[in-house]
Order: structure tokens, then C-alpha cells, then sequence
């Protein structure tokens, strides 16, 4: 436990970065993957098999939450870790993005944004403001700004207009959080892939001082080369003493990518998702255990891999597990992907440590061009 937020910079190799984030439920070694927990859990798994992956800090998220039980209610019952059962680090999304992707209805104004509940068809209104609240009964260790993240491609008016907006929210946001040792709120940079409108969202956040810096707007349908090069010219112009989020990546080799280009957090539903839809990540790549050349294949997923999944089951038990949709399924390939993707976090932390990153790199796609999985 820490009485006080801080980024400590242990290492670099390159534009690589290892670090450590130090909050009220403890520290988080960067690199680092954020397990998605939308509504206080991450599908299919206890939190200790959660914490048994590896994982330091989990995604909880104001949209989600704040419909369904509603945050004054988990405030009531201790907050959400106590709700969920995790006692490790929690960040939340701010609930903009996910408003525009899931609610039925919404109308953006300067307040902020008005949706029905894709639940019940409820009105509710979010503001950079009551966001910001939310968070904080929700008792999450790192909070988000409230910003809308524009659908890419759009015209450059459109991604200036929605970057502006955001930087007022975000100036609002900071306003209205409480501040309290260990506990943290990140800006979100925003401006498509334009450098200019980048460069000056991140002036403007920094200029109001945030203990973390995410990159928003992106992973919206770009593209990985939109993405990389959106990078190449965001993170140079980043505070270096504050972690960096790169917000809803990735693929595993987005993530080596994006590591390679100065970002130290990340989460995205994939690895969770994928376990429900019998899709297993590799260090050889993805596999698909719906295909029928499974069905008499006596090995496991993946020969070096300590999970459960690949220490006690084959791939012929988890095609039929999968065929009859039967629970444990579930359960192993999200184990599973999970794990994978802690280690290959691992793997860079230890790559970035010992100034071998580059070579991590060539290995990396190496393995995954030789097939055969
Ligand atoms: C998938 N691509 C992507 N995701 C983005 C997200 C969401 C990140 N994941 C949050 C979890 C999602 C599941 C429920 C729990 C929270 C973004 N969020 C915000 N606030 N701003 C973005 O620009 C923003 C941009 C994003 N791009």
C-alpha cells in the first residue's frame, strides 16, 4: 500500500519504458495489461484466478455501473473492490465511450451527454462532473476524464471540435475530483490521428496536471499504421515522469508495438472476449477451437504455457467443450488468454530490464510467422 500516487521510471530501452504505478491498493510494474471487469467482473473468472494470472489492476467502468446496480448503491455496500472481491488497484473509464457505443440514444451538448439506458430505456445524463462522482463512490484508484472520442475517419473539423470539447471536460473533470492520497485521475488526450490537434491536447492537459496521461482516440477503426504513427508523434510530446495509457488496445502485437513507442498501460476486452468465443491467443498466434482439426489433438493449447488450461487439458477436450458450449470452456480459454497476455507483459517488462527489447521484438513476430499452430 502507498500513501501517495507516484510513477516511478525504473527503466528505458529505447522508447521503451518499465516502470511502477504506486496507489492506495498497491503497485502496478509496467508494462502493464488492465483485465476489463465491465459490470464488477471479469466474465468467467474468480478474481483470484485473476490475480493468479498476473493481473495488478482491473477496469471497472462509470456506464456500465452506474445503471445497473447504480453507484450509490456499491458506494453503500464499500466501494467496488469489496463489492468484486479484488483488493488490488481498480481504474474506471469516465463512461463517454461507452455511451457512444452501447446507449441507444445521445445528444452531446457543452454540459455533456444525454442517453437512454440500452438496459431499460431509462434518460440519464453524464457530465464531466457527475462522471467524476461516480468514480469516487465507485472508490476507484485511478479515474478517468470525462471526453468524447470521435469515430474515425472524420474530417479534421469534426476530430478538432470533439478534442476541444474534451479539454473543457477535462479542465471540469479535474475541478470535481476529490483529491486523496494514493488515488489518481488521468487526462485523456484526444486529436485523431492529426499531429498538430495531438500536440496541443496534450499542452492543454498538461497545463492542467493530471497524475496520468491516456491516449484516447484510437483503436477506433485507423487502423494499426494510423495507430503506430499517431504514436510515433504523441508520446515523444508526453510527460516522461507520468504513465501513459493507451486506451482499448490490443492485439498482442499492438501491444509489443505500442510498448516499443513509449505506452505503459493498456486494456481491451479481446483476451476476455475471445475466451468466450473459442478463440485462443498464442505466442504462435490466434486459434480457433471451433475448427474440426482439433477434435483428436491430444496436446495442449500451447506447449510452454503454465496456465491450467494448457497444463492439464488438450485441444481435442476444449473443441468439445466448446462444441457443447459447456461453461468450463469458457472459463479455460479466458484462464488462458489471460495468462498469455500477462506473460508476454512479463516478457517485455524483463526485455526492457535487461536492454533486450529489440531482440524481444524479432523473437516475437518470428514465432508467429513460423505458423503451425
Ligand atoms: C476498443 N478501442 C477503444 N476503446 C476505447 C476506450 C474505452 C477503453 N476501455 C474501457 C473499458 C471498456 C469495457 C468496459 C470497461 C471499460 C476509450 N475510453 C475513453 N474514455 N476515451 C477514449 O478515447 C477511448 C478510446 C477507445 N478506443
Amino acid at each position: 500500500m502507498t500513501d501517495t500516487f507516484k510513477f516511478e521510471l525504473l527503466g528505458t530501452d529505447g522508447k521503451a519504458r518499465r516502470g511502477r504505478v504506486h496507489t492506495a491498493h498497491g503497485a502496478i510494474n509496467t508494462p502493464a495489461f488492465m483485465p476489463v471487469g465491465t459490470a464488477a467482473t471479469v466474465k468467467a473468472m474468480m478474481p483470484e484466478s485473476v490475480a493468479e494470472t498476473g493481473a495488478e489492476i482491473l477496469l471497472g467502468n462509470t456506464y456500465h455501473l452506474m445503471l445497473r446496480p447504480g453507484a450509490e448503491r456499491i458506494e453503500k455496500l464499500g466501494g467496488l473492490h469489496k463489492f468484486m472481491n479484488w483488493d488490488k488497484p481498480i481504474l474506471t473509464d469516465s463512461g463517454g465511450f461507452q455511451v457512444m457505443s452501447l446507449a441507444q440514444l445521445r445528444k452531446i451538448t457543452e454540459d455533456g451527454v444525454r442517453f437512454r439506458s440500452h438496459i431499460d430505456g431509462a434518460y440519464y445524463d453524464l457530465t464531466p462532473e457527475s462522471s467524476t462522482e461516480i468514480q469516487r463512490q465507485l472508490d476507484a484508484d485511478i479515474t478517468m476524464c470525462f471526453d468524447e472520442c470521435p469515430a474515425l475517419p472524420a474530417p479534421k473539423e469534426r476530430v478538432n471540435e470533439a478534442m476541444q470539447l474534451s479539454m473543457r471536460w477535462a479542465r471540469r473533470s479535474r475541478e470535481a475530483f476529490t483529491h486523496r492520497p494514493g488515488y489518481g485521475q488521468f487526462g485523456i488526450v484526444q486529436g485523431g490521428t492529426e499531429k498538430d490537434l495531438r500536440e496541443e491536447s496534450v499542452e492543454k492537459l498538461t497545463e492542467i496536471g493530471f497524475e496520468g496521461y491516456a491516449i484516447g482516440g484510437l483503436a477506433v477503426g485507423e487502423g494499426q499504421e494510423l495507430m503506430f504513427s499517431t504514436l510515433d508523434f504523441t508520446t515523444p510530446v508526453m510527460p516522461t515522469d507520468k504513465p501513459r495509457y493507451l486506451m482499448g488496445v490490443g492485439k498482442p502485437d499492438d501491444l509489443v508495438g505500442a510498448v516499443a513507442r513509449g505506452v505503459d498501460m493498456f486494456d481491451c476486452v479481446l483476451p476476455s472476449r475471445s475466451g468466450r468465443t473459442a478463440e485462443a491467443w498464442t505466442r504462435r498466434g490466434s486459434v480457433n477451437l471451433r475448427n474440426a482439426r482439433h477434435k483428436d489433438d491430444p496436446r495442449p493449447l500451447d506447449e510452454n504455457c503454465t496456465c491450467p488450461c494448457c497444463k492439464n487439458y488438450s485441444r481435442a477436450y476444449l473443441y468439445h467443450l466448446t462444441k457443447t458450449k459447456e461453461i468450463l470452456g469458457l472459463m479455460l480459454l479466458t484462464w488462458h488468454n489471460l495468462h498469455y497476455y500477462q506473460e508476454l507483459m512479463a516478457g517485455m517488462r524483463t526485455a526492457i530490464e535487461e536492454e533486450t527489447f529489440d531482440k524481444f521484438v524479432v523473437d516475437f513476430h518470428a514465432l508467429r510467422e513460423q505458423g503451425d499452430i
